[in-house]
């Protein structure tokens, strides 16, 4: 006879109260793809784009990025700021030599014969012009060396803060936008050591003309520098007005990012076309594509009227300056030739402000993306692995006493005061419908998470207490999503981790979930690369891949063995050769397995049954199905196919 299905009908809703109603009489406002972007911080960091705070921050930056540098290469740092003060020295030395060859030159156009006086100040100016070239080529190349080191290193330190963040940080939605502010300072990071020492080499430059204008007339100078005001607060607003857009699109930015990888990855390819779906995900990509470009073309505007206002404003400001050379050279205030050395003088002053505003501001740019990668480096986005240090030994006993659990932003718990033993050389089974927390229990008896309330032991000891990494060398879990690395079939089961007998002990973790028999249609065996997306290895099915899975759980020398839904993709033998092998498996192992194949679980110790976070059964599997509740409920509705068979038809 079939078992009637004693759950509710899925044509009834929660809603927020928790009460039941008609799905057809709720009308709920659909859900747009936002992404909570934490734009906060960006809008702060905006504000940070202006002239003072560009003072400020400057030689912070700068001392910053040499400090990065010089992490990764000293030698090389040292020679480019040699390099940079022995240029800035010459282009004084050559200028204060232009006075000296005009003034000759202006002498032998009235007497040739004096012609040999301009020989010393011309070589001057020729040798240090030649100099100061080779030194430009020699700070280039330096610099290029330089800067893929740099944004290595910030790579690195990037993924390594990463991969020391708890898992929760996943669940926050903040963390995955953080991770991409990082990325993005990591990708200027190689701009920066240009931007600074292009800078610095302006500094120099602008220091050195002042050095000569101030020795001709000390008022040229000031006038100089408040001709370039203006372009300077142009260039500040410009880049706010530029970056406050960034951070207007961010969301659209990253919803094209997802599109874009929905319409082309390869997980999902195969439904994009049978569900002629991509017209549609199209369509949200251009709708988000247009909204970003409304927005920059709205900055570039407003930007553009800026400059326009500064470049007009200095125009005036440099017309101010040359008319003032020339009326001091007309009131006999200069002679020509220190008027010829004040034209370049002034150029060259020009040049060194226009270095500094514009290399400033770029600095500053790039300063404030470096700034998330570093709070990324240095906090993981506040979620670095923060627990203890003890080493456990091979756990003889895990329990969790009371432990409540809630995901990060969620709104209510998903384990409830759940009580849980498992013991060494004992199988556990965890059953329950979707949604009942059992993958949610597995997260935390592996310490992935930690307990909201209530306690998770290894041997007595609070696994908030272990040090995380050493407690995860003693545990293996196989996940529902499982990894497919790209890597050879040996590495997807030693994990780079072999054990001492080598291929011994692949072999024979192969042979416990019938991995073995993958291998040996293998062109290469354990040598075959398992990627064919990537370097033409080869593809196996889903089912061969979750054999594999299983073998990299038994290759481990793991006290812990956690297996959620280890079989869902495997043929009858194959799941028959696992579940008569875990026993073996278990010999010195606390076994957890988490199956809807109520069958595999009387092989199981103990069975444990889940039912919206709370555990509400626990015992053998033939104590359970011979009892009433929702185990024997489940089982009944696993059973009663028969009754379905066209020829007897429903009773
Ligand atoms: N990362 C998460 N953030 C917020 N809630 C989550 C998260 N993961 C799971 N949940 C919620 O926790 C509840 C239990 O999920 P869990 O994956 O533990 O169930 P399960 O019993 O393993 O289900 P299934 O049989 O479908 O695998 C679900 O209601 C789910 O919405």
């Amino acid at each position: 006879m079939p078992v009637s299905d004693t759950s509710d009908t899925p044509s009834k809703l929660h809603d927020e109260n928790g009460e039941r109603d008609d799905a057809s009489t709720t009308p709920v406002a659909e859900e747009t793809l936002a992404f909570d972007h934490p734009g906060g911080d960006s809008l702060e960091l905006a504000d940070l784009l202006t002239g003072r705070s560009m003072a400020r921050r400057l030689p912070s930056l700068i001392r910053r990025t040499f400090s990065l540098a010089w992490q990764v290469d000293r030698r090389t740092v040292v020679v480019l700021l040699a390099c940079q003060v022995v240029s800035g020295g010459s282009g004084a030395l050559g200028l204060f030599a232009t006075t000296q060859a005009f003034s000759a030159l202006i002498a032998t156009a009235q007497d040739t014969s004096r012609l040999s006086e301009a020989v010393p100040a011309v070589s001057v100016l020729a040798g240090t012009a030649g100099l100061r070239a080779l030194l430009g080529i020699a700070v280039q190349a330096l610099s290029n060396r330089l800067s893929p080191r740099i944004s290595r290193e910030a790579e690195f330190r990037m993924l390594e803060a990463a991969t020391n963040a708890e898992q929760a940080a996943y669940d926050h939605p903040g963390f995955n936008d953080r991770f991409d502010a990082a990325e993005r300072g990591v990708d200027v990071s190689r701009d920066m050591i240009g931007q600074s020492q292009n800078y610095v080499s302006s500094l120099a430059t602008l220091v050195g003309a002042a050095v000569v204008l101030a020795s001709l007339y000390p008022l040229l100078f000031p006038l100089l520098v408040l001709a370039a005001v203006p372009q300077a607060v142009a260039g500040i607003r410009g880049e706010r007005i530029t970056y406050l857009a960034t951070v207007a699109t961010h969301k659209d930015r990253r919803v094209m990012y997802m599109l874009r990888w929905h319409l082309i990855a390869k997980d999902q390819s195969d439904q994009v076309r049978t569900d002629t779906l991509a017209p549609y995900l199209l369509k949200k990509y251009r709708a988000s594509a247009e909204r970003v470009e409304a927005t920059s073309n709205t900055a570039t505007w407003k930007r553009a009227k800026v400059t326009l206002v500064g470049a007009a404003a200095t125009g005036l400001g440099t017309a101010l300056v040359w008319g003032t050379v020339l009326l001091l050279l007309g009131s006999g205030r200069i002679s020509a030739a220190a008027a010829g050395t004040a034209v370049f003088a002034l150029r060259s002053a020009a040049t060194g402000l226009q270095g500094l505003v514009g290399y400033g501001r770029d600095l500053l740019r790039t300063g404030l993306y470096l700034d998330d990668w570093e709070r990324f480096v240095n906090e993981a986005a506040g979620q670095r692995l923060d627990r203890g240090t003890l080493v456990p030994r091979r756990p003889k006993h895990i329990t969790l006493r009371q432990v409540t659990f809630r995901y990060p932003e969620a709104t209510q718990d998903t384990l409830h005061a759940v009580d849980f033993d498992v013991r060494q050389g004992e199988i556990v089974a965890v059953i329950g419908e979707n949604g009942s927390g059992k993958s949610t229990l597995m997260k935390l008896l592996s310490g992935l998470n930690l307990a909201t309330s209530g306690t998770v032991s290894w041997d007595g000891v609070n696994v908030a207490d272990l040090d995380p990494h050493a407690m995860w060398r003693e545990t293996s879990v196989v996940p529902q999503d499982f990894a497919r690395w790209p890597m050879t079939a040996r590495e997807n089961i030693t994990l780079g981790q072999p054990r001492p007998e080598g291929d011994r002990a692949v072999l024979r973790a192969a042979e416990t979930s019938g991995a073995d028999d993958v291998l040996t249609t293998l062109r290469s065996g354990l040598n075959t690369l398992l990627a064919r997306e990537w370097w033409g290895g080869v593809a196996l099915s889903p089912g061969q891949w979750q054999r594999v899975a299983v073998a990299r759980a038994a290759h481990r020398d793991a006290g812990l063995l956690v297996m959620d839904e280890p079989t869902s993709d495997l043929d009858p033998r194959a799941e028959h050769r696992i579940f008569t092998g875990l026993r073996a498996l278990a010999g010195d192992r606390a076994v957890v397995l988490v199956t809807h194949n109520l069958a595999n679980t009387s092989i199981a110790d103990r069975v444990v049954v889940m039912d919206q976070g709370h555990i509400v059964q626990s015992g053998t599997f033939h104590e359970l199905i011979n009892q009433t509740g929702l185990m024997q409920d489940l089982w009944r509705l696993q059973q009663d196919r028969d009754a379905y068979r066209p020829e007897g038809g429903r009773t």
